[in-house]
């Protein structure tokens, strides 16, 4: 198992104030997987995400990505070492365009600084050329191309989350991390997540998502992580998931 495991989280715990958002919560990611994480509202799912992507420190615990402990790394020194994410709530650059939004996205992967755009050296234009490519071909990944040059705050809801996922490939990651991306979303625009999601997994990118939308995380995930009040409740694939009593009970028995 270790040589297949990208992300392993051992033992992590988190609390703030009296709230104890995370306690000891570990599992291990394979490569290429899909891997979920689900459960009820407050059960520590995003601040497991902040603290995977450096921007929260565990109070105990070791996040190791592919061999190396990463946790308290600041995050984009993880952006350089392969890990991307999404948020809950779309955050693009609502003045700039779609294109240039994926091209924030990229930066990390360019050697040209601030100075280097103002000199303009030729190999500064190769690398621009080169970032504009990748860019687009990301927008066309996503089936945004046609809006590569429009605004991104005049995009529907559903497009600007696809803007943020081609934002997050831009930076070329091996993890994508992904938090509620069926959030807002319709039916068939959840349908296309689904598609889009599995085609990333697809170029070799292992992703961890965080998604109340039941449907999708069964129909896509390779495996699923419970947590329930910051602790791991159970750990399976979708149909194991899916028959776990207690897994049931936390979802509802504290429903209406
Ligand atoms: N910065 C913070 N300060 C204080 N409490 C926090 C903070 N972040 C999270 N919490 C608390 O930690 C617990 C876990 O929150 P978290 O947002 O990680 O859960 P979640 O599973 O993502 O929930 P949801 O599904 O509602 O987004 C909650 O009780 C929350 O109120």
């Amino acid at each position: 198992m270790a040589d297949r495991t990208i992300l392993h989280i051992d033992g992590v715990s988190k609390a703030f104030g009296g709230v104890q958002a995370l306690y000891r919560v570990g599992f291990r990611v394979a490569k290429g997987h899909i891997q979920a994480v689900i459960g009820p509202n407050g059960a520590g799912k995003t601040t497991l995400f902040n603290v995977i992507t450096g921007a929260t420190c565990p109070d105990e615990g070791r996040i190791v990505l592919e061999g190396m402990e990463i946790q308290g790394r600041p995050m984009h020194e993880l952006v350089a070492r392969g890990i991307a994410r999404t948020f809950q709530n779309v955050e693009l650059f609502a003045s700039l365009t779609v294109l240039e939004n994926v091209l924030v996205g990229r930066h990390v992967r360019t050697r040209c600084g601030l100075v280097g755009a103002m000199v303009r050296w030729p190999w500064v234009e190769r690398e621009e050329r080169g970032a504009r490519d990748a860019a687009m071909e990301l927008l066309g990944f996503v089936g945004l191309e046609e809006v590569a040059h429009k605004m991104s705050g005049d995009l529907p809801f559903g497009w600007q989350r696809l803007v943020e996922i081609a934002r997050a490939l831009a930076s070329d990651p091996r993890l994508l991390l992904l938090d509620e991306p069926a959030a807002g979303l319709n039916a068939v625009e959840t349908a296309a997540l689904a598609d889009l999601i599995q085609k990333i997994r697809s170029r070799g990118i292992t992703v961890v998502l965080v998604e109340h939308d039941m449907n999708l995380t069964m129909d896509i995930s390779d495996r699923i992580v419970v947590l329930d009040r910051g602790r791991k409740l159970a750990e399976g694939t979708p149909r194991e998931i899916q028959a776990d009593e207690a897994v049931m009970e936390a979802y509802l028995g504290r429903k209406g």
